[in-house]
C-alpha cells in the first residue's frame, strides 16, 4: 500500500469491527498485541480494507509478550490482506526480542518480497524531545522503513508545536513520516499534522477502545483532516 498521501487507519483489536470502519477509514490497524488469537482472526478476515499489522512491545506501550512477537508478525504478513507492518525503530536497530524469534532482518525481507509497507515507529510516552532529537528520530525512522512514524507525548502546546515543526521539516526534506502528539495538549496535532505532511492518522473504531491518549473518533478525525487539507 502506498502512503504517498494521507491515509486514515482505524485502530482495533477486533477485526469484526472492519465493516464499521469502512465508511471513514482507508485501512485498519490491527493491534495484534491487544487481540486474543490474532493469527486466527487474520486467517478468518474477509473484510474490504487493507490491514496494517502492529504487535506492539511492552517497552513502547503495547502488550505483546516478549517471545514470538516477530514470529507472529512474520505469520501475519503472509496474509494477502496485510498491506503494511509496523516495526519499532528500536527493533529495526537490533534491540533484542525473544529468543528463537524470527529476526527483524528476516521479517523486513519477507515484507519486501510481499510488497508489504514497513512503518518504522517510535513512541515516547514521557514527553517530546528537543527539536534536534525530533529531527534525528524522524530521519532515522523514515530511512529504516517506508514511512517513519513518531508519536510523542505533549505536556503543553509548545511540545505539540515542536512536533508539528519537525513534521514540516521532515516533509520539506522529502522524508515520508507520520506524526502525532499524544495526550490532551497534543490532540489537535492529529488533525493538523497531515497539513504539514504526516502520512498516517490513527483513530479507534470504537471511541471507548482508544489505542492511545488523545485520539479522536474515526468519523471526527476523517472530517477534520479532510476539511483542513
Ligand atoms: O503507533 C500508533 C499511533 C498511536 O499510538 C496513536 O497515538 O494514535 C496509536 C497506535 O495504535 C498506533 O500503533
Amino acid at each position: 500500500m502506498n502512503f504517498d498521501s494521507f491515509r486514515l487507519a482505524a485502530a482495533t483489536a477486533d477485526l469484526s469491527e472492519e465493516p464499521t470502519a469502512r465508511e471513514h477509514a482507508d485501512l485498519v490497524e490491527f493491534r495484534m498485541d491487544l487481540a486474543d488469537e490474532p493469527l486466527d482472526a487474520l486467517a478468518g478476515y474477509d473484510g474490504d480494507l487493507p490491514l496494517l499489522v502492529t504487535n506492539r512491545t511492552t517497552w513502547e506501550g503495547g502488550e505483546a509478550p516478549p517471545y514470538g512477537r516477530l514470529d507472529a508478525l512474520a505469520g501475519a504478513i503472509e496474509h494477502d490482506a496485510v498491506a503494511a507492518v509496523d516495526v519499532e525503530l528500536a527493533t529495526l536497530r537490533g534491540r533484542p526480542t525473544g529468543t528463537n524469534d524470527a529476526t527483524v532482518a528476516d521479517l523486513v525481507e519477507a515484507a519486501r518480497e510481499r510488497d508489504v509497507t514497513v512503518v518504522a515507529s517510535v513512541h515516547d510516552f514521557d514527553g517530546t524531545p528537543d527539536p534536534r532529537t525530533l529531527d534525528a528520530l524522524l530521519s532515522a525512522a523514515a530511512a529504516a522503513g517506508d514511512v517513519g512514524k513518531l508519536a510523542t507525548t505533549a505536556g503543553g502546546r509548545g511540545d505539540a508545536l515542536a512536533l508539528l515543526a519537525a513534521t514540516h521539516r521532515a516533509a520539506e526534506r522529502g522524508a515520508p513520516v507520520a506524526t502525532m502528539a499524544m495526550g490532551e495538549a497534543g490532540r489537535h496535532t492529529r488533525a493538523v499534522a497531515p497539513v504539514y505532511g504526516s502520512r498516517i492518522g490513527y483513530a479507534p473504531v470504537r471511541p471507548e477502545a482508544a489505542t492511545a491518549p488523545g485520539q479522536f473518533d474515526l468519523a471526527t478525525l476523517r472530517e477534520l483532516v479532510d476539511r483542513l487539507r
